[in-house]
């Protein structure tokens, strides 16, 4: 469906490249790679993604990804996603890929950075969408190993824009991940991480605190702490919230009550994301028609929500401008 929704430039600033993962192409690399599932079709993939919580998700998320295990895998997962995101009216991604998951498992850090970087290549010259790609931390795992990956990162840092945190957020706080935060801002690479999606206030408070992020990804709990949301609001921070996601993983109840608007009456800089869009049922423009019929958003909350996906990416001043140009173009018709 092309409409306001799709049309309107924006940028991906939360999107998991495994979480574009769709049950057709899990079975069929399944069948490529020889690598079984526990799923004999299509639907019994599809059937099996009712969460409870972010956990809940984790272990089928992990247990999906198992299929990707070429150079080429991670081609075809990128490439995908990318022509739907272009129909989807993203003009700039930056997307989160977590290489612990892939290394874990054996497969070279090289196969999945050089599959990723293919696909974007592809991108651009199919769309001319531009692409960060950020390496993320996962939090369950220690300190150290969040170093290791970050050594094997380094043939590749000038391929890198930053470093994320992801993964089970309750019992594993920003601090966890202090040294190799600081580690990652000396090589150059901007920092964000998942705080206040499960876990508490206090979460988005170290991940600025400690952390010093650029950017917060989620941060919807910040609204249970006042002062905080008023610190996040005079630092302009960048929230990037994901309203099917929150609703999948029971963070938020229902789309009708979900906090979008209440964070942009705050003074928030809040975005609006996919997450996993194979798994919460909805890419970029998705998210943005669903939480705005939900909520009864306004032409201009909408634009406001698209300024801000570009204000909080990581561009340089001339690309932001750019972007912001296409912007105005696009909503002065
Ligand atoms: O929503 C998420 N939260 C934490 N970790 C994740 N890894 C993929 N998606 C998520
Ligand atoms: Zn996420």
């Amino acid at each position: 469906m092309t409409d306001f929704f799709s049309a309107i430039p924006k940028a991906e600033l939360h999107l998991h490249i495994e979480g574009t993962l769709e049950p057709e192409m899990m079975v069929a690399l399944g069948q490529r790679n020889r690598v079984a599932i526990p799923f004999a079709s299509v639907e019994e993939v599809r059937a099996a993604y009712r969460f409870t919580d972010l956990q809940s998700f984790l272990d089928i998320y992990y247990a999906g990804a198992a299929v990707l295990r070429e150079e080429e895998d991670f081609h075809d997962l990128a490439a995908a996603y990318f022509d739907r995101a272009a129909a989807d009216g993203v003009v700039h991604a930056e997307i989160f890929f977590d290489p612990q998951t892939h290394t874990h498992r054996g497969i070279p850090f090289a196969v999945v950075v050089r599959g990723l970087l293919s696909a974007i290549e592809g991108a651009k010259a199919r769309h001319g969408m531009t692409v960060g790609l950020i390496m993320s931390y996962l939090r369950h795992l220690d300190e150290e190993d969040a170093f290791a990956t970050l050594d094997q990162a380094e043939p590749w840092l000038d391929r890198l824009v930053g470093v994320g945190l992801d993964s089970s957020e309750l019992g594993n706080p920003p601090a966890k991940f202090a040294r190799v935060f600081a580690a990652s801002r000396e090589r150059g690479l901007r920092l964000c991480a998942h705080a206040g999606e499960e876990g508490p206030a206090d979460y988005v408070r170290e991940a600025l605190d400690v952390l010093r992020v650029d950017r917060i990804d989620h941060g919807n709990r910040c609204l249970d702490d006042p002062l905080l949301v008023a610190r996040l609001a005079r630092e302009a921070m960048t929230l990037t919230v994901c309203p099917l996601s929150n609703v999948a993983l029971r963070n938020v109840a229902s789309l009708d009550v979900h906090p979008i608007d209440r964070m942009l009456n705050a003074g928030l800089r809040a975005t609006v994301h996919s997450d996993d869009p194979a798994y919460f049922d909805g890419y970029v423009a998705e998210n943005y028609r669903a939480v705005a019929a939900a909520r009864g958003l306004s032409r201009e909350q909408v634009v406001t929500l698209a300024r801000n996906s570009f204000l909080g990416a990581f561009l340089s001043d001339e690309a932001l401008a750019g972007h912001l140009a296409q912007l105005d173009a696009f909503v002065r018709g």
